[in-house]
């Protein structure tokens, strides 16, 4: 039976000032600030959080957006269990390269990586350049019809912590379908186990959270 305690490591990537810093700020630290400065490279923060039931502990990997640092990717999201894809709605330029990153993850990852789109600065509809509708159809046509676009503002904090909550249940959803996985076939056990590195069960009955 899968543990009550879970950890899993999720990367947050996408397009230069599309907002990642800001929306890993808003969930973990519940604010804004409009100066951000540029990340370079990646910076981690981890989170503590209880989903249906479940202590999860989140690592999550902010990247840096700028080109020069787009070589430095695969550092960061090598055996994460989630990718947060994020465009900035006024941009369709950082929209399509959501495309690339889909491409790569596919190239170097393991299947199993959840991968989640979410469109940020939804509070600046005025300038969109990216509807919802082109979005959701792309977002279901390569990512499967069950997948569900969040668009989100990490100035305004709409939809956030709606969408860390549902990363952290196909999360969840994905370590119970490799327990299954791993009691209905013995035989996978090697393959099995290298997934279920990714996504670190523990029985302890208590935790920090
Ligand atoms: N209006 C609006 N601005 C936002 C929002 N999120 C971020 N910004 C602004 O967009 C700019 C870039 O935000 P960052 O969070 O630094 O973006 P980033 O994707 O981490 O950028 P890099 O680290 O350079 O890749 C900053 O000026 C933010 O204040 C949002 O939801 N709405």
């Amino acid at each position: 039976m899968l543990g009550h305690f879970l950890e899993a490591k999720v990367v947050i990537l996408g397009s230069q000032s599309v907002g990642k810093t800001s929306l890993v700020i808003r969930y973990v630290q519940k604010t804004f600030s409009p100066n951000c400065p540029s990340t370079i490279g990646a910076s981690f923060v981890a989170t503590k959080l209880v989903v249906d039931g479940y202590k999860i502990r989140l690592q999550i990997w902010d990247t840096a957006g700028q080109d020069r640092f787009r070589p430095m990717a695969p550092m960061y999201y090598r055996g994460a269990t989630a990718a947060i894809l994020v465009y900035d709605i006024t941009s369709a330029k950082s929209f399509s390269e959501i495309d690339s990153w889909i491409k790569e993850l596919r190239r170097t990852t393991s299947d199993d990586i959840i991968l989640q789109i979410v469109g940020n600065k939804c509070d600046l509809d005025h300038l969109r350049e990216v509807s919802t509708e082109q979005a959701n159809d792309y977002g279901k046509k390569q990512l499967g019809p069950d997948h569900t676009l969040f668009e989100v503002s990490a100035k305004d904090d709409q939809g956030v912590d709606d969408m860390f909550t549902h990363v952290t249940r196909r999360i969840l959803d994905k370590a119970q379908e490799i327990e299954r996985r791993k009691r209905t076939n013995p035989n996978g056990t090697v393959q099995l186990d290298a997934e279920h590195d990714k996504i670190k069960t523990n029985n302890r009955s208590c935790c920090n959270v």
